[in-house]
């Protein structure tokens, strides 16, 4: 059976450029847009040519090699004729093979904000679309406002979406602009625009998520009839953002009810790209992923839960919905105190740790685990301190160095130059091959201070730590008032590209950081050990 064709367009440089907090530089929409293409996106939106220097920089040459290059921007202005409209002009003149104008179409808007007669406006997309043709670019108009328009004025946003098509726009684009329309209300008129004679296959989606429902908008309109989805890269765009294409791409792909009716420019070999797309384009954002991203998430093919890791131990499909290789990501089943013996076995095995299922020391693991658990360690996020107190209850850890004692300083002072400063101290004891050592730091802060004070003599592992640094810093009082717990947790990463996780417990939040500083050193010597193939006491 022939499957119809559904084109994808990515308006993330656009719409995603209007989310608060992104301001994309004309090198990361270079970068974008080339991820975009590659990736086989059908249109790359890439901004407003004319609205800024960096969109009219960047529309200087054409920036796919397979997708379309689209330059957005309004019809033209009512009372200057279309060849007179500097902001048309730069969309002509732009690199672009297509551009997508955002035009009103409900009377009501065109009344209040643009302030034009029904009739000027129209007047004004059919000039547009003529105008792009005329110079040999594909037209396509993104009818603003057109769900909420619909609603109170269905003859006037359906004129405005003719217009756009009889004056030979590729694609009417039904927008829900301010983002409240429902799947139900898409579903109902879609039909009706297409009933009232625009082909499914010259109509799009763009879809808001202001009541979380954009990406159900875009399926709901893509089984009503429509061709094109819209949307943006980890669902970025103005206010709540757009619908989401990293969702709907695989949803598209991998769900027999639109893969085996439709086919995309995404091959399922591509979609095993998904997840890294997802997160490289995080970090160029400069944000961290979500957790709980669909598809793509850390979390989205995660378990804790004992009875859902003994499943999945026995075959993957008990609780997966897709297989998390499809789209490039990986199953994790957790160690917690929501696990039982599948969760320890599945981790325990990923760590190259082997163990009976009937070895009472597993028992033990789990009742430690449980145990602190209960008192304020959180192990699935410390991945490192984990595997040591695994390794600890199982065989036995050695104890590369002790610590005897430590004290961390923090002072207010004046300086010489008269300035008032903060100074943070720490000393440490240590004691390695039977040797006392004493070690003494300053640092920006208290648990600067005391790392480096700790990291400072090691003795003979001194070396070993050479490229130990650590990432990241997160602190969570557990319970409030005069009770309260202070939960640490540290990341550390190594010379060669290792990342782990440490956490320390305490109702002291220097003695919480202490411990996952230690955990973090004792975990860089032990796999230092395993890599090199020695036993701990080489
Ligand atoms: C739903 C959407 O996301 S649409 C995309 C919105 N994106 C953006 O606005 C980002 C880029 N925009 C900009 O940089 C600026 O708005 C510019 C450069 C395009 C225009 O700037 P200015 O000329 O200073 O106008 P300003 O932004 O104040 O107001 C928009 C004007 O466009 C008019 N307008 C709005 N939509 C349309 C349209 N579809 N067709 C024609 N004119 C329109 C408005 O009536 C208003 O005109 P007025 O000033 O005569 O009242
Ligand atoms: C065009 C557009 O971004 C919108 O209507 O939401």
């Amino acid at each position: 059976m022939s499957r119809e064709r559904l084109y994808l367009y990515d308006t993330t440089l656009r719409d995603g450029q209007q989310t608060p907090g992104v301001d994309f530089s004309v090198e990361d929409k270079i970068a974008v847009a080339r991820m975009l293409d590659e990736f086989g996106l059908d249109y790359v939106e890439g901004g407003y040519p004319g609205a800024n220097p960096t969109d009219t920089e960047f529309f200087g040459r054409r920036q796919t090699a397979a997708a379309k290059f689209v330059a957005f921007g309004m019809t033209k202005r009512v009372g200057i004729s279309a060849s007179n409209d500097p902001g048309l002009a730069a969309l002509l003149q732009s690199k672009a093979d297509a551009v997508c104008f955002v035009a009103k179409s409900s009377e009501y808007q065109v009344r209040v904000a643009l302030g034009c007669t029904a009739e000027e406006n129209l007047e004004a997309i059919r000039a547009s679309v003529e105008a792009v043709r005329r110079a040999g670019k594909e037209a396509m108009v993104d009818c603003e406002h057109f769900f909420d328009g619909f609603k109170e004025n269905p003859g006037y946003t359906l004129a405005c979406a003719k217009a756009a098509y009889e004056a030979g726009a590729r694609w009417v684009v039904l927008c829900d602009t301010n983002g409240g329309t429902q799947p139900s209300e898409v579903r109902a008129i879609v039909k009706q625009v297409i009933e009232a004679g625009i082909p499914g296959e010259n109509l799009g989606i763009h879809a808001h998520d202001d009541t979380g429902q954009a990406v159900a908008n875009s399926l709901a309109a893509v089984e009503a009839g429509v061709r094109q989805v819209q949307g943006t890269l980890n669902g970025i765009g103005e206010r709540c953002g757009n619908a989401n294409l990293v969702t709907v791409m695989p949803t598209l792909v991998l769900k027999p009810a639109y893969a085996e009716r439709f086919e995309t420019g995404i091959s399922a070999e591509r979609l095993t790209g998904l997840s890294r797309l997802s997160r490289a384009f995080d970090e160029l954002l400069n944000r961290a992923p979500a957790a709980q991203s669909p598809y793509v998430g850390q979390s989205a093919f995660a378990t804790k839960a004992g009875i859902h890791a003994s499943a999945l131990a026995k075959e993957p499909a008990t609780y997966e919905h897709v297989p998390p290789e499809a789209v490039g990501n990986r199953r994790r089943v957790m160690v917690s105190d929501q696990g039982g013996k599948a969760n320890f076995l599945a981790e325990l095995a990923r760590r190259g740790i082997d163990v009976p299922k009937s070895d009472s020391r597993l028992d033990e693991l789990i009742a430690v685990v449980k145990e602190r658990e209960a008192s304020g360690y959180a192990y699935e996020g410390a991945d490192a301190s984990f595997e040591l107190l695994a390794r600890k209850v199982l065989h036995g850890l050695p104890e590369f160095f002790g610590v005897s004692g430590f004290r961390c300083m923090v002072e207010r002072r004046f300086d010489a130059n008269g300035q008032l400063k903060t100074v943070s101290e720490a000393v440490v004891r240590i004691e390695v091959d039977g040797e006392q050592k004493m070690s003494v730091a300053e640092g920006h802060g208290p648990v600067n201070a005391l790392d480096i004070a700790l990291r400072k003599d090691l003795g003979r592992y001194q070396d070993e730590i050479a490229d130990l640094e650590l990432a990241d810093y997160k602190v969570r009082i557990l319970n409030g008032g005069t009770g309260a717990i202070t939960r640490v947790l540290i990341e550390s990463f190594d010379g060669t590209g290792a990342r782990w996780w440490t956490v320390g417990v305490s109702d002291n939040i220097i003695d919480a950081s202490f411990q996952a500083l230690m955990d973090s050193i004792v975990y860089k010597l032990m796999k230092n050990r395993e890599m090199a193939g020695l036993t701990a006491a080489e």
